[in-house]
């Protein structure tokens, strides 16, 4: 037989395969009640991505609307192309039939997610995800069933109201540094405002996570380059190098013949491993010669037992510790991966709005200076915060408009039935639930026509009160009705996000702070009017693309003015 003829036959072969696997699938999918698109590829996987990400521009110019439309959603980060298309929201859901075992739902309806995020136990967090969360070890955020309901029990206390005085006052200290260096600067301009956010977020979860504060310094990184890693740079290491990490093995990486940046995130990643183990034996030094746990989270785990391990309690013997040093680690490593780029993105890009849309600076600046009028101590947590309305109006609308998690999986390995707007939908055995955080914020029907436009006043700027220890923040009142389950930037049910009142609590001090003195103001270039100025801001703002999570391209091109009022 011939080269040619053996090509031909496998080529009939995999075609009669695929169409197989597609009618198979197709059955189970077609009394769904879901929209349903056909696809002949895997789509979602990373292999996906690489191999046809390259050509989606030309992918969407020549295929026909729908089948182009799919391609682009297995190309990883369609949620924000899809916002810069401002696209319709497709409601609730439609379902991929491809070739694969598993069945790809895609949902971007605010009640089907929140229906499926309620049923944890029905709808677990899918593989991928938990091998990158349990990186370290087995942690929170990367663990289901029984053992995540015993971490939840135990860590989400440590994020609860206890901490929050530390996290409002340490940003407010860290914004003062950052600021004065900024207006330090010929003119007031700078180009590092992102770059100064994300020190402050790290410094932030460092002072939080291990009691060990840090000055401000205008490049976390660079400051941290020292002969060898200490703890926090070895941290920032293997955040960074996270989806490395996962593809490569560490020992690979840390070849001599393996780029500089990449040899570092392996060798971060061993001496992560040792530096966490030092740190825990000497907490647990001091545990036992202090008998009092330190406001810090290595601190809480080290220490926390577990009250329900009861044949501990029953024989009257010491509580059992409820963590072993391999969770604390994959914990410890989890709650910088969760807490740091989530934050530190959400202040850059409210900034950026609030620099290309000034408007919204008076707005948020009356109400500061209002607080300023009316409160005795105006650096006070307790007394600012709560009236601070305006600027979690602001931060919701960032959220809204640039969630940083776009989206989270879900398995659903049994038959369910889900239902929207008075309708059911059966979700079958063996699918995978992607479920768009993004895409609920953006649905017209529920935002309004302006919808992909930037108008913190949509959140009723009453109704925004931060209510109990790490509750959900009271969403605040929308003019749309009902519109309270269509934003679900932390999530919702079971696994929403624990560090939301952190988040807040950071977000708003350092606004709170910057904008109690300065302004921003686009740094103009020679001959730009202001106009020119302030759209070039928002272009630089919308060329943004989720990697972990949605970050914009060129941050250091965000070039800004900050003004003393
Ligand atoms: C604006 C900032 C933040 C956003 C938008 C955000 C968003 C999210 C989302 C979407 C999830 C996934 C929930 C799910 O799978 O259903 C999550 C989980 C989590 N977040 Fe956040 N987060 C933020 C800040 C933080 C902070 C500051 C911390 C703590 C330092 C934190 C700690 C965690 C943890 C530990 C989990 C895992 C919870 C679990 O699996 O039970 N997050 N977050």
């Amino acid at each position: 037989m011939d080269l040619f003829k053996i090509f031909a036959s496998a080529a009939v072969f995999y075609f009669l395969y695929v169409s197989l696997r597609l009618y198979r699938n197709y059955m189970r999918a077609k009394t769904t009640g879901f929209k349903l698109r056909i696809f002949p590829f895997e789509i979602g996987t990373p292999l996906f991505t690489v191999i046809a990400g390259p050509f989606l521009s030309l992918a969407l110019r020549v295929f026909p609307q729908s089948f182009a439309r799919t391609y682009d959603l297995g190309v990883y980060g369609v949620e924000y192309r899809d916002r810069v298309a401002k696209r319709e929201r497709e409601t609730p859901a439609y379902l991929v039939v491809t070739p694969a075992n598993a069945l790809e739902l895609f949902v971007e309806d605010g009640e089907i997610a929140n229906a499926i995020l309620a049923r944890r136990r029905e709808f677990e967090q899918d593989n991928v995800s938990r091998k990158i969360m349990n990186n370290f070890g087995d942690s929170l955020a990367g663990s289901v069933g029984e053992g995540w309901s015993r971490q939840r029990r135990l860590i989400a206390p440590m994020l609860n109201e206890r901490i929050m005085e530390t996290v409002w006052s340490e940003s407010q200290q860290q914004t003062h540094e950052m600021m004065s260096h900024f207006t330090n600067l010929e003119n007031g301009t700078t180009n590092g405002t992102v770059t100064g956010l994300r020190t402050i977020a790290f410094n932030i979860l460092s002072t939080i996570g291990y009691g060990m504060p840090a000055k401000w310094t205008a490049d976390v990184k660079q400051a941290r380059k020292g002969e060898k890693m200490d703890f926090m740079e070895t941290l920032l290491h293997v955040v960074d190098g996270l989806i490395l990490l996962v593809v490569f093995p560490p020992w690979l990486l840390r070849q001599f013949w393996m780029p500089k940046s990449l040899r570092q995130i392996g060798e971060a990643y061993y001496q992560f491993y040792e530096h966490s183990s030092d740190m825990l034996q000497k907490e647990r030094r001091s545990l036992r010669s202090s008998g009092t746990p330190r406001n810090t989270f290595l601190s809480s785990l080290a220490s926390v037992n577990d009250h329900e391990e009861d044949a501990y309690e029953k024989e009257g013997r010491v509580n059992k510790p409820a963590f072993t040093e391999e969770q604390i680690t994959g914990n410890l490593y989890t709650f910088t991966l969760a807490g740091y780029d989530t934050t530190a993105n959400t202040m850059a890009y409210a900034i950026a709005m609030l620099a290309a849309y000034p408007q919204w600076q008076d707005w948020i600046i009356e109400e500061i200076d209002q607080i300023h009028k009316e409160v005795s101590n105006p650096n006070s947590y307790q007394n600012v915060l709560p009236r601070l309305e305006r600027c979690l109006a602001v931060m919701f609308e960032t959220l809204r408009m640039f969630t940083p998690v776009a989206h989270i999986v879900r398995e659903c390995p049994v038959e369910k039935v889900v239902t929207s707007r008075g309708k059911s939908y059966r979700i079958p055995a063996n699918t995978r639930c992607t479920l768009s955080l993004d895409g609920v914020g953006a649905h017209r029907d529920v935002w309004g026509d302006d919808v992909f436009e930037f108008r913190p006043s949509r959140w009723g700027a009453k109704a925004t009160k931060l209510t109990g220890a790490n509750s959900i923040a009271q969403v605040p009142k929308l003019e749309a009705a009902g519109a309270k389950e269509h934003f679900l930037p932390w999530s919702s049910g079971p696994r929403a996000c624990p560090g939301m009142k952190m988040a807040q609590t950071e977000f708003l001090s350092v606004i709170y702070t910057i904008f109690s003195e300065f302004r921003a103001e686009p740094a103009l270039e020679a001959e730009e009017s202001l106009e020119q100025g302030l759209s070039r801001i928002a272009a630089i703002v919308a060329d943004s693309q989720p990697k972990l999570t949605l970050q914009m391209n060129r941050p250091n091109d965000l070039k800004l003015k900050w003004v003393k009022r």
